[in-house]
């Protein structure tokens, strides 16, 4: 394991189409590659951003087979690279709702982890703008941190950056770089999206790659973008534009110098309910 992560995010316009998304998944993935990425992070909804109620249910697989798995592994193997699908809705027991998953590939296109998007963009907006995403799918349980060849990341999907109490279940599981795959709204991103990125970056002492989605999507839906990678002191490293439509950005990682920031400025240590709260880190 190398001590730098060369990490890019992968910005998106998602439709409907699964097929349509993928191509221009891994137009994006091609471009990370050439500029030498070793991780490659996906927006959330990257394979499906649904036109109608049911768009996303209808593409929804089971866990471990379907095309949208079967891209990532392949596409991994094919790189070498470790790749993550932002979120993947994947069937659960219930017949009316999918699970959004974060699915973590390694280099020979094995699935390394896979988190349950835990909090649910169930919200009003200001001038009618609603969401509920409670509709279409059901939340996860817990907190998930993996190993990979390209560091160890803690997992998270978009609405996910407005409980920081997430992020400190995965830095007391030992997380060094952070993800958070996304698709905010222009209207929350343009007032929220690079202060809650940065602020969970200071805050854990921890690398962000933050890919959204970001341009006009076929359902109506504008998304912010402003993919960001950020490091451990918070400062902004790579962004794409505020929504700019497809792109991509790198950035090195040097995870090598995490700990001796740790120790220089232990805020971490100084917390005074070390490990955290149980009740964020529950068995399973
Ligand atoms: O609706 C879809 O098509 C796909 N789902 C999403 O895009 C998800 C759930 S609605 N978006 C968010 O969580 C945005 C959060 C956000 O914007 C904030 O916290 O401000």
């Amino acid at each position: 394991m190398t001590e730098v992560t060369r990490a890019a995010v992968v910005q998106m316009v998602s439709g409907a189409e699964v097929s349509g998304n993928l191509e221009q998944a891994g137009k994006g993935i091609d471009a990370a590659v050439r500029q030498a990425a070793d991780l490659v992070v996906l927006p959330e909804n990257f394979a499906c951003m649904g036109r109608r109620e049911g768009d996303i249910l209808a593409v929804g697989e089971a866990d471990g087979t379907g095309p949208i798995q079967a891209f990532l592994a392949d596409t991994a193997r094919a790189h070498g690279i470790t790749l993550v699908g932002g979120s993947v809705p994947l069937k659960g027991p219930e017949p009316d709702r999918v699970r959004p998953a974060c699915l973590v590939y390694g280099p020979d296109g094995t699935r390394l982890a896979r988190y349950d998007k835990r909090h649910l963009f169930d919200v009003a907006l200001a001038d009618g703008e609603g969401y509920r995403e409670s509709a279409t799918f059901a939340p996860g349980g817990r907190p998930v941190t993996v190993t990979t060849p390209a560091g160890r990341l803690g997992l998270s999907i978009c609405y996910d950056l407005r409980f920081p109490e997430h992020y400190r279940a995965l830095v007391d599981q030992g997380a060094e770089i952070l993800l958070a795959p996304s698709a905010f709204t222009a209207t929350t991103g343009a007032a929220h999206w690079s202060v809650l990125v940065r602020a969970r970056a200071i805050e854990n002492l921890c690398f962000m790659v933050a890919p959204g989605q970001g341009g006009q999507h076929a359902s109506g839906r504008a998304t912010h973008g402003e993919s960001l990678i950020v490091n451990a002191w918070g400062e902004v490293q790579a962004r794409c534009p505020v929504g700019g439509g497809p792109d991509v950005a790198v950035a090195d990682l040097n995870r090598g110098a995490l700990p001796a920031l740790r120790a220089r400025f232990p805020a971490l240590s100084h917390r005074l309910t070390p490990g955290g709260d149980s009740r964020d880190t529950p068995p399973g």
